[in-house]
């Protein structure tokens, strides 16, 4: 991993998400609850029609031609034999989402109707009918169709609803359910995540020396959230041994991406580059020109016509952990993912005028922690050093400041709610 230039933070972006872009992760089909929060490999077509019948979309009587009707029965949601056509001048009584009979014109809802008793049996000829009751007679006005959805008249049969690289959000499995999906086609891309450093402790209060690692319980939230799933992985020593088999069993046990934390730097126990040139990895950005978090790196272990596993180095501070991630990471695993582009927000203001004291650096770009006020100005909310998550964690976004920024106005690059 020696050479490498350090590259734009745009750049590094590019790189990251161009990277996934060439290898794409497998596709897997997997039941509705388990899709939510990855991405459809394909387009989301109806198996059947919303509605799938024509059915009542009111309490009351489905009725044929010109009134008073005779009511002839009763059909209630959930009959699945198709009830006999009306005659003009009958009516059925009949539940909201029931099948409506042929022959029907409209619903008349209950607060609608002016009912009479009939005298005679009710007619059970209607299939569904619940019968028994006395057989009435009903009045009301009507306008041609009114009350009754028709057949596929929202969604049609073979429709596509929904396009691949969108995310399965609980609303789009509900959709999914409703047009008879059981299983979803999804991509969902693997990644390891190594935390390193022999100061860092898991739990508890650390004493002087230790650090508690804040980057391990952070990371899977952003991996799910860019399309992705932290498996495996877990904590690292500092030895050039424990790195080589970490790097080697999250590869073995398939993970599409490995990230590595807290070995991007070049001191005595930063052991990911050795590793890195040890196993003939690819170097594809070694350092990126951004404040804070430069010490980052994107590297692979496949042929390129294969790229996977992909290596993410992140800074050990956290908040530089969290810039890399959002700078390499989430574009990355976007990509892997299959969707549209590299930002998991969508609809969102890409830039808005930045209010309060902001210092570009005079070389690198910085991302500074903005809380976004009325959706109209992004505002620096500070405690955003590079040992800090306090500041990202009242934050909305990162506002990005090149050297040489005047304002007003920066892009955001949003962060996980
Ligand atoms: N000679 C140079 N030294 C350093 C440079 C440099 O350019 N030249 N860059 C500095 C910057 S900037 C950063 S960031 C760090 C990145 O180094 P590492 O990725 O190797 O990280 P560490 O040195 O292990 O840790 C840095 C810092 O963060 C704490 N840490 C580590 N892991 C965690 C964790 N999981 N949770 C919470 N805190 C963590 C660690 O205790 C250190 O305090 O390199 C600088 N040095
Ligand atoms: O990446 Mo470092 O945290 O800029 O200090």
């Amino acid at each position: 991993m020696a050479g490498e230039a350090v590259v734009p933070w745009e750049a590094a972006r590019e790189a990251a998400w161009g990277l996934g872009v060439r290898c794409l992760a497998v596709v897997g089909h997997v039941e509705l609850r388990e899709a939510i929060g990855a991405t459809l490999a394909a387009d989301l077509i109806a198996l059947v029609g919303v509605p799938a019948y024509d059915a009542a979309a009111m309490d009351g009587y489905a009725v044929a031609g010109r009134g008073p009707w005779l009511v002839r029965g009763r059909v209630l949601a959930g009959v699945t034999e198709r009830p006999g056509d009306l005659r003009p001048g009958e009516a059925v009584e009949i539940a909201t989402g029931a099948p409506v009979p042929g022959g029907t014109e409209a619903v008349v809802p209950y607060e609608a109707a002016l009912t009479e008793e009939a005298g005679g049996p009710a007619d059970d000829a209607i299939a569904g009918a619940a019968g028994g009751g006395a057989v009435t007679r009903v009045r009301g006005e009507i306008e041609p169709g009114r009350h009754v959805r028709r057949s596929g008249e929202d969604t049609e049969p073979g429709a596509s609803v929904l396009a691949e690289g969108a995310v399965v959000t609980p609303v789009a499995v509900g959709l999914a359910a409703s047009l008879g999906h059981d299983t979803l086609p999804v991509r969902r891309p693997k990644v390891g995540i190594l935390v390193s450093g022999d100061e860092i402790t898991d739990t508890g209060l650390p004493v002087p020396g230790q650090v508690r690692d804040a980057i391990g319980p952070m990371l899977p939230g952003l991996v799910a959230w860019a399309g992705g799933e932290a498996v495996g992985g877990g904590r690292v020593r500092d030895t050039f041994a424990d790195m080589m088999s970490a790097l080697r069993a999250s590869a073995d046990a398939g993970a599409d991406v490995i990230a590595v934390c807290g070995a991007s730097s070049k001191g005595p126990a930063d052991h990911l580059r050795d590793a890195l040139a040890t196993l003939g990895a690819t170097p594809v950005v070694d350092g990126v020109a951004c404040r804070p978090g430069h010490p980052q790196l994107l590297a692979h272990l496949g042929e390129p016509s294969s790229p996977g596993p992909v290596i993410v180095g992140l800074p050990g501070n956290p908040n530089a952990a969290l810039v890399a991630g959002v700078t390499l990471l989430v574009p990355l695993v976007a990509a892997l993912a299959g969707r549209p582009g590299p930002d998991p927000v969508g609809g969102l203001p890409t830039r808005l005028p930045v209010e309060g004291e902001v210092r570009p650096h005079h070389r690198d770009t910085r991302l500074i922690a903005v809380r976004v006020a009325d959706g109209t100005v992004a505002r620096p909310v500070g405690h955003d050093r590079p040992g800090s998550l306090r500041g990202a964690a009242m934050a909305d976004a990162f506002a990005v400041i090149p050297p040489g920024w005047r304002g007003p106005s920066a892009r955001l690059v949003w962060l996980p709610m």
